[in-house]
């Protein structure tokens, strides 16, 4: 079922003029969205607790305000705290200060969807959701291009809680490269299912069985990070600029032919049937309850595979080298 892309030219409404947007969260979304849309013209503030994001706020010019302070200024609450501490924070500090009227936005649904935050009936609730990091959100936006961005309508009080989700992606700079509407369920579903099967624990997982595979078999550590972790973002580029087709097209007859033949002996029926396990836990709950436990236990398991991480041989191998390599970075002079 193909879904239309919106472009700024569809984006006609004005309803976000002369409202004040409080960014509730500093970080990765928080920074980029609220510098995009103050250079958009929007009126923007930033409530959030003591601590480096309030300094880095200050220090890029906003009003800062502790959170229900900002929540309570606000016409539009954009809650940009981590998941997990996300329903604690609008509990605590955003329920109380919310008027009808008001919007309640998101960039990701998990909260909503999963029903650990329930609106008043009186408040639209809307997302935008970038479909990259915010450093990159923020660094397109400043080079006049942006980051496509998914939006959706949870509850419709005003009758015009699209409107305001679309004008939301505009002034982030989204709508100069695609708008697609989704809903509060597709998007948590995708987004979750994404990060956790591809894009990072199924690419991780492949670079860290590709470099055990040849470091066990006694190739040097340096060789192995260069072929199957370096190289991956110049073979995913060629993806990214024109799909598969401009991957092999540029690649040789050779490796594409071993990439026709051996690739599905890795990725294979076992394979999917593990991705439609992990969607149904998604679906189900059953992730969102586990990940939630884990946070209100401490992330004992998530630090604990982290500190894994930044010990392993790939990690430390992967710096050394990158010292010596010049590099541009995803993040530049517009983020931290
Ligand atoms: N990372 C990304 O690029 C993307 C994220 N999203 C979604 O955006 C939302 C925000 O994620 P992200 O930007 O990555 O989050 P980050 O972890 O990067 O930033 C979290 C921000 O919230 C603040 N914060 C944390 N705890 C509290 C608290 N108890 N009270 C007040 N402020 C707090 C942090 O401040 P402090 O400095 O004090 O810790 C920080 O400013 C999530 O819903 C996420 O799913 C969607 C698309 C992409
Ligand atoms: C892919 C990870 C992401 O979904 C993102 C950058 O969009 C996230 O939640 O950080």
């Amino acid at each position: 079922m193909s879904v239309e892309m919106l472009y700024e030219k569809d984006v006609t409404t004005n309803y976000l003029k002369g409202k004040k947007v409080a960014f509730i969260g500093y970080g990765a979304q928080g920074h980029a969205q609220a510098n995009n849309l103050r250079d958009s013209g929007v009126d923007v503030i930033i409530g959030v607790r003591p601590g480096k994001s309030f300094d880095k706020a200050k220090k890029d010019g906003f009003e800062v305000y502790p959170v229900a302070e900002a929540a309570k200024k606000a016409d539009w609450v954009q809650m940009l705290t981590p998941d997990e501490v996300m329903s604690d924070v609008y509990k605590k500090e955003v329920a109380d200060n919310l008027e009808p009227g008001n919007v309640l936005g998101f960039s990701h649904g998990f909260n909503v969807y999963y029903k650990e935050i329930v609106a008043p009936e009186n408040v639209d609730v809307v997302m935008m959701a970038p479909k990259g990091p915010g450093n990159l959100c923020r660094r397109t936006y400043m080079e006049g291009s942006g980051v496509p961005a998914l939006y959706a309508t949870y509850q419709d009080a005003s009758g015009h809680a699209e409107d305001f989700a679309k004008e939301f992606a505009k002034a982030n700079g989204a709508a100069r490269v695609g708008l697609l509407k989704t809903t509060f369920k597709e998007e948590t579903d995708e987004d979750l299912f994404g990060e956790q099967n591809v894009l990072m624990g199924g690419v991780t997982a492949l670079i860290e069985t590709g470099f055990e595979v040849l470091t066990e078999a006694g190739y040097s550590p340096e060789l192995a990070f260069f072929e199957v972790d370096h190289e991956m973002k110049l073979i995913c580029d060629l993806i990214y600029e024109g799909g598969f087709a401009k991957m092999y097209n540029d690649c040789s007859n050779t490796s594409e032919y071993g990439s026709y033949t051996r690739g599905p002996r890795v990725i294979n029926a076992e394979s999917k049937e593990a991705m439609k396990r992990n969607l149904k836990e998604i679906q189900d709950g059953t992730f969102a309850k586990e990940f939630m436990d884990e946070y209100r236990g401490g992330f004992k398991k998530l630090y604990k595979y982290r500190k894994e991480m930044e010990n392993s041989e790939l990690q430390k191998v992967g710096d050394e080298l990158r010292a010596k390599m010049p590099f541009v970075a995803q993040a530049d002079k517009y983020s931290d």
